[in-house]
């Protein structure tokens, strides 16, 4: 049996940090472990310009503790009004490695998002042609369509005439939750790539639902039924390149989960590693952890693997994390996968 494994340095392709008082409370859980990550430009007011990416990445650097080494990869956040010209320049000075489009009231603080497709397609063309990538949240908003069924019908109706009208243009599909979204992405050619959170990896719908509401698992896309989540652990712990891990950590204080209308969001950093290393060997999988975490990514990114490596020891006593944190803006629940995690970050 297996009982350590070390890979390279893993990197988070989707994270959200916050600011202020909760980036404090929550870089280090990050940096403890991640050399870098793409950090999500959903704050209130949103990271729409190049100018607002490149302070928010100084407040990032400055909350890190001292001597974590850590890459902030800065996103901006895609409106009808983002300036092309502007997008170019913040990508040819490596600052801005991904745009990210939310669907106009999709998720937490997405209110300013992309309405009419049709607005942002001269961003869109613009990075086609640089190589610039679109992170998607894929889930239509149509009050008439089921939560559950929002990433299907976001694949058909939005993505794939989007793909087809701009083929060149390099797409994220993130968080994907659905077997339908895995299978749209094994079928494409070129260009598309999906990352699969840790919690979705381990959670079904009955989570959230069964024995009491728990909101702790509520995140959007929310979790599916079981067959789908078969089809993310298949696709996950299958090295297939196009697919990587992006935690969508996204803390939200305790009141503000529980409550009668709670944020979407979970918060997974600070045990991602203990649970990944659990769900790869649950999947005799271990030797395609790194591909996951630390490579595939990367390679869809076009930068170097780290040089780093960690080591992942499997210890005989459960390791204890934390239930929640306490941060400067308020206790965060940690994500809780109902089992031990005797895997370890050496
Ligand atoms: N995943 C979530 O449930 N919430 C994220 C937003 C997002 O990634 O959709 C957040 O910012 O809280
Ligand atoms: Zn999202
Ligand atoms: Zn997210």
């Amino acid at each position: 049996m297996t009982t350590e494994i070390t890979i390279r340095r893993p990197d988070d392709w989707h994270l959200h940090l916050r600011d202020g008082a909760m980036l404090e409370g929550v870089i280090g859980d990050t940096s403890r472990h991640f050399a870098r990550a793409i950090i999500m430009p959903n704050l209130v007011p949103p990271v729409v310009t190049t100018a607002d990416a490149s302070a928010y990445r100084d407040r990032i650097l400055a909350a890190l503790p001292k001597g974590d080494r850590f890459e902030p990869l800065m996103t901006l956040y895609l409106t009808e009004h983002t300036n092309p010209d502007d997008v170019e320049a913040g990508f040819k000075s490596d600052l801005i490695r991904a745009v990210k489009l939310y669907p106009a009231g999709a998720t937490t603080n997405s209110h300013g998002g992309v309405r009419d497709m049709d607005k942002a397609m001269p961003v869109l063309e613009r990075m086609a042609k640089i190589g610039l990538t679109l992170c998607v949240h894929g889930e239509v908003t149509t009050p008439e369509v089921d939560i559950f069924d929002r990433e299907a019908v976001f694949i058909e109706t939005v993505l794939d005439p989007l793909r087809q009208r701009l083929p060149e243009l390099r797409v994220t599909m993130e968080h994907v939750t659905t077997k339908n979204g895995i299978d749209y992405i094994k079928a494409s050619k070129a260009n598309l790539a999906g990352s699969i959170t840790t919690h979705h990896l381990i959670i079904n719908r009955n989570a959230i639902l069964v024995g009491g509401i728990k909101p702790h698992y509520y995140c959007l896309p929310v979790a599916k039924r079981e067959e789908h989540r078969l089809a993310l652990r298949a696709a996950a712990t299958s090295g297939d390149k196009r697919f990587f891990l992006g935690t969508d950590s996204a803390p939200h204080v305790d009141p503000l989960k529980e409550c009668a209308c709670g944020c979407a969001g979970i918060y997974t950093s600070i045990n991602t590693m203990s649970c990944l290393a659990h769900v790869f060997e649950q999947d005799n999988a271990l030797d395609r952890l790194e591909a996951f975490a630390s490579l595939n990514g990367p390679e869809w990114y076009g930068l170097p693997a780290n040089e780093e490596t960690i080591r992942l020891v499997k210890r005989a006593d459960p390791v204890a994390f934390p239930a929640k944190i306490e941060t400067g803006a308020g206790p965060v629940t940690v994500f809780d996968p109902m089992f031990p995690l005797h895997w370890d970050v050496a």
